[in-house]
């Protein structure tokens, strides 16, 4: 085990609420008290390895937090990292899908070239609220010629349904955490 960080910690409990953040009635869930965890983030990586459907040819993150475990994961993997980044930070020629988030809305982009046609990507992002941006990276990716066929979140906020709107489109969610009532 790397760093002697143990691999079984409690991750809601390492996980912070801040409440009213970023606008009144949002409930902010907090990841940077976990990652401050050596083996609260050794236990994400870990666990999502083990949930891993299948061959992949990549793994592709969600700025900004989807980064953080998308290439953590990508390296316990051994697999290549697509970034999925917010509008205008790509250098090179990009694809784009809008979308909107439980508090705004926004554009992702990608490469267009990222991926070779046909890959197997898995979608990874710290968390699941509406699904509208876990949405818009399927509709991205797909429209890059991948085949999405799995996504993992350390979070999932049930009740807002983006679990429910990943499935509809044949994208099976699962989560590590799940937070009811948000
Ligand atoms: O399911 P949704 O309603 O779309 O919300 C989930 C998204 O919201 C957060 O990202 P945010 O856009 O706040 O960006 P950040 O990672 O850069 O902080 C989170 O990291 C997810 O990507
Ligand atoms: N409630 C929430 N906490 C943290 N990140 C979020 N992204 C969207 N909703 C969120």
């Amino acid at each position: 085990m790397s760093g002697g960080a143990e691999r079984n910690a409690d991750l809601k409990a390492l996980i912070r609420t801040i409440p009213d953040f970023p606008k009144p009635g949002i409930q902010f869930r907090d990841i940077t008290t976990l990652l401050l965890d050596p083996g609260g983030f050794a236990t994400v990586v870990e666990r999502m390895a083990a949930m891993v459907d299948g061959p992949i040819d990549a793994i592709a993150g969600v700025e900004a937090r989807g980064f953080i475990f998308g290439a953590a994961l990508a390296r316990e993997l051994g697999s290549g990292l697509v970034l999925v980044r917010k509008r205008g930070k790509l250098p090179g020629k990009t694809l784009t899908e809008d979308y909107a988030l439980e508090y705004g809305s926004d554009s992702l982009e990608m490469h267009h070239d990222a991926i070779p046609q046909g890959a197997r990507i898995l979608l990874i992002d710290d968390l699941l609220a509406t699904g509208g941006t876990a949405h818009a990276a399927v509709r991205l990716l797909r429209g890059a010629g991948a085949s999405v066929g799995q996504s993992l979140f350390v979070i999932d906020l049930p009740d807002l349904g983006g679990a429910a709107r990943l499935r509809e489109a044949g994208v099976s969610v699962e989560a590590l955490v799940e937070f009811e009532g948000d």
